[in-house]
């Protein structure tokens, strides 16, 4: 039977391009399995899809800053290249594919000291740490954005645009609202602040909200740990994360506020929604996210708000814009191509594969 090993964790931006591509494989008859960290949300987000297999692996942060963990963590890494070159050795896979974080990293060299082909995706403009590290070892990389060769050794780049789930478009506006218990006609505003949440956007969200409310039904996704149960009001929702039950509430949302993470705002493209787009900064991040939102800005499809500006007036003042402006932005979104790139990956994918199984 084909053979395919998926990785990458750490964060959902690292998991939902994963979660896009698996159900094509096991459609066409792939044995399908994952490696993942110990305790990384690709965990709870895998286990819940039938017939995939996981396996952890221990695995280390590279961090830019000092830590006491940066002593531990680069013997977790030769553990986890350990483990991950005994498991591809004993699975036999024909091909890997990874999508980035830090677990990716052992994963892809222990495919490399197997002979196992790893084909790489980028979400990002500009490719993240894990990525970098790995793509020397990879046959091909796979780019969400054409910027990205820039960055790349050029032969191995093949820009395919955004791999976003195919069930994104399946959502119900009614059961959106079944979900979150709203009755009412007001437009109802998605705030996203990313899988891990944002502290920043979800406290500039609560100083506004009395203002906000006024206006719209409010779904807030804050991440783990930001739900504050101190407040309570029938028009505004929060929850951690939501996965079952994410393109209904998609669906029923007219307006979006959200970090700038790529696999968030292609699915919102992707369904035509007016975003504000709030990046994470550059002392939070490489700046990515910056890219990101500046690249949908030039395009005409989003607002931006750094968060340098970010107060509850300048939100309010945003979001009142975004909402004049909505069918602009509808129409821009509307009007673009959009690549079907599912068939393209499958088809990059499975030559890798069957060129390996042919040697
Ligand atoms: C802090 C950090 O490192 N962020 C990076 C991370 O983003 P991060 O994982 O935060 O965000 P992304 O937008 O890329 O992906 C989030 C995914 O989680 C899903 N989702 C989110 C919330 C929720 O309640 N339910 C749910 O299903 C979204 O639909 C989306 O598919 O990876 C992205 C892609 O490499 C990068 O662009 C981001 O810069």
């Amino acid at each position: 039977m084909k053979r395919i090993m998926f990785t990458g964790g750490g964060s959902a931006g690292h998991v939902t391009v994963n979660i896009a591509l698996i159900p094509r494989f096991l459609e066409e008859g792939w044995s399908v399995e994952y490696i993942g960290s110990h305790e990384g949300i690709e965990r709870e987000l895998i286990s819940a899809i039938p017939n995939v297999p996981y396996y952890p692996i221990a695995t280390g942060k590279f961090r830019r800053y000092i830590d006491w963990q940066n002593v531990k963590d680069p013997f977790k890494v030769v553990k986890g290249v350990l483990q991950a070159y005994r498991l591809i050795r004993k699975r036999r896979p024909s091909v890997i594919f990874s999508k980035g974080g830090f677990v990716s990293v052992p994963v892809v060299l222990g495919a490399w000291l197997n002979k196992v082909p790893v084909i790489i995706h980028e979400s990002d403009i500009t490719p993240g740490l894990a990525n970098r590290i790995s793509i020397p070892f990879a046959a091909a990389v796979c780019t969400t954005f054409p910027e990205t060769a820039a960055h790349l050794n050029r032969d191995k780049c093949h820009h395919v645009g955004a791999i976003i789930r195919e069930d994104i478009r399946s959502g119900s506006a009614a059961k959106g609202k079944a979900f979150c218990g709203f009755t009412n006609e007001k437009p109802v505003l998605l705030i996203m602040g990313g899988s891990l949440g944002a502290r920043k956007i979800n406290k500039t969200i609560r100083q506004a909200l009395s203002r906000l409310v006024e206006r719209f039904q409010i779904v807030h996704l804050c991440g783990k740990g930001g739900v504050d149960t101190g407040i309570s009001h029938p028009d505004y929702r929060q929850y951690e994360y939501i996965n079952e039950g994410l393109t209904d509430v998609l669906a029923m949302s007219d307006l979006i506020v959200s970090r700038a993470g790529s696999n968030s705002i292609f699915e919102f493209l992707s369904l035509n929604k007016p975003m504000l787009l709030i990046p994470l900064t550059k002392e939070q991040s490489r700046g990515d996210q910056i890219l990101n939102a500046r690249s949908f800005e030039n395009s005409g499809f989003c607002e931006v708000l750094y968060e340098e500006q970010m107060t509850a007036d300048t939100l309010i003042d945003a979001i009142q814009h975004l909402f004049h402006n909505r069918k602009r932005y509808t129409a821009a979104m509307s009007e673009r191509e959009a690549a079907d790139t599912l068939p393209v990956v499958y088809e990059l994918i499975t030559g890798a594969a069957k060129q390996w199984n042919d040697k």
